[in-house]
């Protein structure tokens, strides 16, 4: 018996990847509707009905619409918006969280997809909270970019139209991004952190840094100790790598093209033990591990099938 699968919002940016990672492949079934009725909600709550696991890959407001539409009691959602990411309920859909959270999310119903942002921030955040090195009430700061695709057709079509709005181009300038809640929650902060993004006038990739001032911690880790604390939590990981500090030491830089249109996520951690500062950095495709691959691992997961089956890593 193979798995139905609905991608709700298939016909835009991450609907697509999603879809091209889901084609081929016998263990499951691709449930459509045609082009012209992918906003009719009788025919969407036909096929998210009809489905064993729904795909959200929309608006806000759309996606809790789907939510709304799905009237039985076993049809699964992974959610790849904003809406449910800190809601009661639902898991957040990040498998590498923590020891165990992957079982959690294999027996969820509701399952949240992370943000891109967030999913390079908690990957070298949630390791040293975890292991004691940040302290919860640590003000933390991280930077980054993130390629246009990140904000959708709508981003898309603005760069890709008249005239960029600038080649690299810092934005979040209230201080309120809506990824903060989720980064604070999971991180397990008792502050959210300053986040400091920017676009660049590339399509795909992201770059997010997180710096340290390890000599004002409490216990003033080393770098080295920051380094095993991240690359033990991703062990045996096929997804997220670290890389070793002899690499990172001898590079001179990271793009945002780094991992290219994968699903992987690549962590480095760039220090100085003389001064006791540290640059964490994850490299990562905002429409890979930021998006679809994550929707598809996640997919994987519930479905109990092998967990990096389609995914580009
Ligand atoms: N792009 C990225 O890097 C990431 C995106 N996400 C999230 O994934 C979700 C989708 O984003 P993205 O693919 O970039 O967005 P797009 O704007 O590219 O696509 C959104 C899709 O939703 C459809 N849609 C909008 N409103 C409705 C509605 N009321 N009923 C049915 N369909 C509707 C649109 O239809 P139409 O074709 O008619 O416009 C479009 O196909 C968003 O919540 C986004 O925040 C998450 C992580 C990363
Ligand atoms: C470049 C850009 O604008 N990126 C988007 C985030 C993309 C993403 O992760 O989307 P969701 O959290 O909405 O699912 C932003 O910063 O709002």
């Amino acid at each position: 018996m193979t798995t139905k699968v609905f991608i709700d919002g298939g016909h835009g940016t991450t609907g697509i990847e999603i879809a091209e990672r889901l084609a081929g492949r016998p263990e499951l079934t691709l449930l459509t509707v045609p082009q012209e009725r992918r906003r009719d909600p009788g025919a969407r709550a036909e096929a998210l009905n009809g489905a064993d696991v729904v795909i959200l890959c929309l608006p806000d407001d759309a996606a809790r619409e789907a939510v709304a539409l799905i009237d039985n009691g076993t049809t699964r959602v992974i959610d790849a918006s904003t809406a449910h990411r800190v809601s009661a309920g639902w898991t957040y859909g990040f498998p590498e969280l923590e020891p165990g959270h992957r079982e959690t999310l294999a027996r969820s119903r509701f399952v949240a997809n992370p943000g891109c942002w967030p999913t390079g921030f908690l990957a070298l955040v949630r390791p040293l909270v975890l292991g004691g090195l940040l302290p919860a009430d640590w003000p933390v700061t991280l930077s980054g970019a993130s390629g246009y695709s990140g904000g959708g057709k709508a981003m898309i079509a603005e760069y890709e139209g008249s005239g960029a709005p600038g080649a690299f181009r810092p934005y979040g300038l209230t201080l309120a991004h809506k990824h903060l809640p989720e980064m604070q929650k999971y991180a397990g902060l008792a502050h959210a952190p300053i986040f400091a993004p920017a676009v660049a006038n590339v399509y795909r990739g992201m770059i997010v840094e997180v710096p340290l001032h390890l000599h004002a911690l409490p216990g003033a880790p080393s770098v080295a100790q920051v380094h095993e604390a991240i690359a033990s939590a991703y062990a045996g990981s096929p997804i997220v790598r670290v890389a070793a500090a002899e690499e990172s030491a001898a590079m001179s830089g990271v793009a945002i093209e780094h991992v290219g249109a994968t699903d992987r996520l690549e962590l480095f951690v760039f220090g100085n033990e003389a001064s006791g500062q540290v640059r964490l950095v994850a490299a990562l495709d905002n429409l890979g591990k930021g998006a679809a691959g994550a929707a598809v691992q996640n997919l994987n997961i519930l479905a109990g099938l092998p967990e990096t089956a389609g995914l580009r890593v």
